[in-house]
């Protein structure tokens, strides 16, 4: 039985002051295993990126609980929760934000030097594909290859999470299934549990288990007990 590596008990978040209210989570309880691939689906304004926000440490819950391991991320003081976020968590942006005055390759360094234990980013670089562009900026590659080049600066830490929000969104069918088959690819060889946000339903057939979120709470989860490969998708 894989291991617990993510657990949140009754976690809500709330933004505004009072008469302005807005609950942007609500009540949410999960686990997640190392090695899992979960996609979180839901319509805009249902919770999604508030509860990526708490899982990568950006934000702190209004109440209840998150445990990464064994440490309780909701007990962690600034500089606790900023070292979690910088050695554990990867993360895969639509939009890539890469340094557009840094290359490939110092992108991904620079992500590196700033880790405990990060991998060679060559290594990083070769295994999205992109080793010998690796001296290319940003405005030299295409979206997809930016895409490649931003999961490779994630994994470069080794990470233990990587959350993606909407690692798509910005990218036709045949890159964004390029970018789905390297996200399952990267949670074979690093053994990290992947967690993505996305607009289409259809990322969910290679997923281990769908949040499905509404109104700031996850309604249901569903296991797939058939994930398919990033090729079989219907996108
Ligand atoms: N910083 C904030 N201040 C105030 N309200 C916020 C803030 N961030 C999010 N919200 C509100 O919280 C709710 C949930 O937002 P969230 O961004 O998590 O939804 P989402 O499912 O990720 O949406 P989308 O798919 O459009 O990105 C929304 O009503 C949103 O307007």
């Amino acid at each position: 039985m894989p291991e617990t590596i993510l657990r949140g008990e009754a976690l809500s978040k709330t933004y505004g002051s009072a008469g302005v209210e807005v609950n942007a989570l609500t009540e949410a309880a999960f686990d997640i295993a190392a090695g899992e691939f979960i996609v979180v689906l839901g319509p805009s304004g249902s919770g999604k990126s508030t509860l990526l926000n708490m899982l990568g440490g950006m934000d702190r819950p209004s109440a209840g609980h998150i445990w990464y391991r064994d440490r309780e991320l909701t007990q962690l003081n600034d500089v606790q929760l900023s070292e979690y976020r910088k050695d554990t968590v990867g993360f895969v942006f639509q939009f890539f934000n890469l340094i557009p005055s840094l290359t490939a390759r110092e992108n991904v360094a620079l992500a590196a030097s700033i880790v405990s234990s990060p991998m060679n980013p060559d290594e990083a670089l070769s295994m999205v594909g992109l080793k010998e562009r690796s001296r290319h900026f940003p405005s030299q590659l295409s979206g997809g290859e930016q895409q490649r080049v931003s999961i490779a600066r994630a994994i470069v830490k080794n990470p233990g999470l990587l959350l993606c929000d909407e690692p798509t969104g910005a990218l036709d069918s045949k890159n964004s299934i390029a970018v789905v088959n390297l996200l399952l690819e990267v949670r074979k060889r690093l053994g990290c549990a992947v967690i993505t946000i996305t607009h289409n339903a259809g990322m969910a057939q290679v997923a281990d288990r769908v949040f499905y979120m509404r109104d700031g709470r996850i309604e249901r989860v569903e296991v797939n007990p058939a994930p398919v490969s990033a090729e079989e998708m219907t996108w």
